[in-house]
């Protein structure tokens, strides 16, 4: 499986599918067809039965999103797209305390400009994926999650989150001395609203899960043990509506957001691409980096 996984994310990197947003059949049919999929980064479990498959991420220490991590995330969500069987995915963390920490920091630090511009076509890539899925995608949200973590689950249907106060959820970026691009602010701004976004965005804003449900930047609160629980029930709800309408109508409700960045994607690249290597920004990254290692000291 590893070799298999290996050789698709290879195939991917050479453009099968960011160039056209779409696996391969070629890159497809290397994977078994089996109800569980492990690969380094996360697993999928797909019960038969129920058409609901389970995504586990389980990169140590924080689920950080690097190349390989969303490489992999992306084949999985394409991979469970084309099983008809599959209608429904519960994204969920196997560590303890965190569901995910963003975007990897190290990938946007010291690294040539091919290599942000990688970085980036795939982190736009897996937000189209989820984003644009015809499945109902709920995030059971069982640990802290700022900036791409917080965009992984606000691009799902639906989030539940754990109810216990040391986690927290938000688009910190400006904390980083960096800025949320236009789609990860209009993901936010399509489920909090304008103000409230503004203000969370400025401010690099993290919320307990208290406030996230006030504001409705998460749907529903559960006891730690019982996030994946309540995500399932949630999931069956949603399943009860006819498949055709529901994605239907999640396409004409998301259509305009999606449209928008691809048909700026290429320049949302440069200009990622222009922010990341100037001085001033690789050296924020750099000292925040620094400070999340020296807090533990
Ligand atoms: C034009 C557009 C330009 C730019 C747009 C860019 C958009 C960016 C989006 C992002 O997602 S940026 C990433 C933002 N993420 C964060 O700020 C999270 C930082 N991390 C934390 O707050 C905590 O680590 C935690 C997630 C709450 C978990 O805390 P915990 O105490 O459990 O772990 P610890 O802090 O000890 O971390 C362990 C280990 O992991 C490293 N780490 C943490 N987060 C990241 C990360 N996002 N990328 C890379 N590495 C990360 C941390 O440094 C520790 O490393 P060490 O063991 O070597 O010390």
């Amino acid at each position: 499986m590893a070799a298999l996984l290996k050789r698709s994310a290879s195939l991917l990197r050479a453009g099968a599918l960011q160039k056209h947003g779409v696996l391969t059949k070629q890159a497809l049919c290397l994977f078994s067809t089996n109800m569980r999929m492990f690969t380094n980064k996360i697993s999928v479990e797909m019960d038969g039965t129920t058409g609901v498959a389970v995504l586990t991420m389980k990169s140590p220490p924080v689920n950080s999103l690097s190349l390989d991590f969303l490489t992999e995330f992306t084949i999985s969500l394409e991979k469970l797209e084309m099983d008809k069987a599959c209608r429904g995915v519960i994204l969920t963390s196997a560590l303890p305390r965190v569901f995910s920490a963003g975007l990897d920091i190290t990938e946007m630090c010291g690294k040539s400009a091919e290599h942000y511009a990688a970085f980036w076509r795939a982190v736009q890539e897996f937000w189209l994926k989820l984003y644009t899925s015809n499945m109902v995608t709920v995030a059971a949200i069982n640990g802290s999650c700022p900036a791409g973590g917080c965009l992984m689950a606000l691009v799902c249907d639906y989030r539940v989150m754990a109810d216990d106060p040391k986690f927290s959820i938000g688009l910190n970026e400006t904390k980083l001395g960096i800025v949320a691009p236009f789609w990860f602010k209009d993901t936010m701004t399509n489920t909090i609203g304008n103000r409230e976004t503004e203000k969370a965005l400025q401010l690099g804003y993290m919320y307990s899960p208290a406030d996230a449900l006030k504001v409705g930047l998460v749907d529903q609160l559960a006891s730690a043990d019982k996030v994946e629980t309540v995500a399932s029930t949630v999931m069956s709800e949603w399943l009860a509506i006819p498949d055709h309408a529901r994605h239907l109508t999640k396409s004409m409700m998301r259509k305009p957001t999606r449209d928008r960045l691809v048909t700026h994607r290429d320049a949302d690249i440069t200009s990622f691409v222009n922010f990341v290597t100037k001085d001033s920004i690789q050296k924020s990254l750099q000292m925040y980096l620094e400070s999340l290692k020296q807090r533990k000291r």
